[in-house]
């Protein structure tokens, strides 16, 4: 079994339904896609991902109108995904925005954030659970759940009330950010806090669903990552629309390491389609907070696994995480692009948040991570300064108002009258 950049097309074994299969990463077993609830490979409990006989080239995409679903976003993509359309907001089609004074600043030759916070709930999940609802849907369960640091909690609960699903979400306990609650709170989950962190809540939640309580929609599920390669889909599309090229680089944060494997598996399937060159994957960069970054260390050590840390600590609640369940996808993403891994510290987060904020780009800490990253990245010299560069901002700022206020400018209090305020000014 190989995860290589330029592995051939697989052939469709016996299971395949309709050119879909699940295929384990680590033992190559292969399994029916929709028959059972599996997240995992029955023969060695390695990762599943799904495969496709026949990956689309950019041309098939979209191709054709849709008879169920949208023409846009996610489902413009159904020619590379499991179904033709799925429980939609709709998500996807999210801005790739020019930051001219951020790029200048960094100092590279072109900077664009693809803003993911642009979605239904304000994250990037939208995208996974727009599609892994609709196998939910196909499996026949009732019940759905999720370990969360916030944002999976938040499209879990909207798209399985969409679904009219019930909803569990297990949170580690005081630190999740106030506006992921709210959403959870508010589309109907049932919002358990754990005392524990978020590495805690996950292994809970799979034993839930190991004893069919639950069908777990954490990026462990391979369908959640199939919508999320469409990010990586409408980079390079939407990149290659005003540059007539491929970015680079893709600079991401990584917590769980699903969009690191999701962008990935993305890149694999058009080389495998031959829309890509191998030569025009771009380089995945992933970035991590300084206290919670396992998979900076399997980078840097050459470690073929990550150690989990049992204490992670980050301003950054999104990616405070310490045992990245998306590893072993994620790894071989980062090392055969020619990527990279950095850690930053949460000061350098805040100051990222703000400089793109002064460019209109609202977005909470955990996003910030890739830009702050970028710049560490390129003060190393690791980054030349003749890259074409994206970087993927994961959740909208109003997700954490309190990371907001702290980091912005201070309300100031004036008087009910216009020369008090002409005096301020
Ligand atoms: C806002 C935000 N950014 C980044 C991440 C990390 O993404 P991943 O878990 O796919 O690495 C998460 C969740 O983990 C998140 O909620
Ligand atoms: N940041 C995530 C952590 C869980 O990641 P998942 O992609 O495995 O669901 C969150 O928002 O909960």
């Amino acid at each position: 079994m190989t995860l290589d950049i330029d592995a051939p097309a697989p052939s469709a074994p016996a299971c395949a339904d309709d050119g879909v299969w699940l295929a384990c990463i680590a033992c190559g077993s292969t399994f029916a896609p929709f028959e059972d609830v599996r997240y995992t490979c029955d023969d060695c409990d390695g990762l599943l991902e799904v495969r496709y006989e026949n990956p689309p080239t950019f041309e098939e995409f979209g191709s054709g109108a849709s008879t169920d679903g949208p023409d846009r976003g996610v489902w413009r993509y159904r020619e590379g995904l499991p179904f033709e359309s799925g429980v939609t907001l709709p998500e996807g089609d999210t801005p790739l925005h020019e930051v001219p004074r951020l790029e200048a600043d960094v100092g590279v030759s072109t900077l664009r954030i693809k803003h993911e916070g642009m979605n239904p709930t304000g994250s990037f999940k939208d995208r996974g659970m727009t599609v892994g609802v609709r196998v939910a849907e196909e499996l026949g369960v009732d019940a759905l759940a999720c370990a969360s640091t916030g944002n999976t909690s938040a499209a879990l609960a909207a798209y399985g009330g969409r679904a009219d699903l019930e909803t569990l979400v297990l949170l580690p306990s005081g630190k999740v950010a106030a506006g992921k609650i709210a959403q959870a709170s508010l589309h109907g989950a049932r919002i358990l806090e754990v005392d524990g962190n978020f590495d805690a809540c996950l292994d809970i939640v799979q034993e839930l669903a190991a004893r069919g309580e639950a069908y777990l929609l954490n990026s462990l599920n391979p369908f959640r990552l199939e919508g999320q390669k469409t990010i990586g889909f409408e980079i390079l599309e939407a990149f290659h629309a005003d540059h007539g090229t491929f970015p680079d680089r893709i600079v991401l944060p990584v917590g769980n390491a699903g969009n690191t494997a999701a962008l990935y598996k993305a890149f694999r399937e058009l080389v495998q389609s031959g829309a890509l060159a191998v030569e025009d994957v771009p380089k995945l960069t992933g970035v991590q907070a300084a206290g919670a970054a396992p998979m900076v260390e399997a980078i840097e050590n050459g470690a073929d696994s990550i150690r989990r840390w049992e204490d992670v600590e980050t301003r950054a609640t999104a990616i405070r995480i310490g045992n990245p369940v998306n590893a072993p996808k994620a790894l071989p993403g980062i090392r055969n692009t020619d990527g990279t891994a950095v850690a930053v510290a949460d000061e350098e987060i805040t100051d990222a948040q703000r400089a793109l904020a002064n460019e209109g780009v609202g977005v909470e800490p955990a996003s910030a991570a890739s830009v702050a990253g970028l710049r560490k990245l390129r003060r190393e010299g690791v980054v030349d300064d003749d890259e074409d560069v994206v970087c993927l901002t994961t959740g909208h700022l109003l997700k954490d108002p309190d990371a907001a206020y702290e980091a912005g400018n201070d309300p100031e209090p004036v008087a009910n009258d216009v020369d008090a305020v002409l005096e301020l000014l």
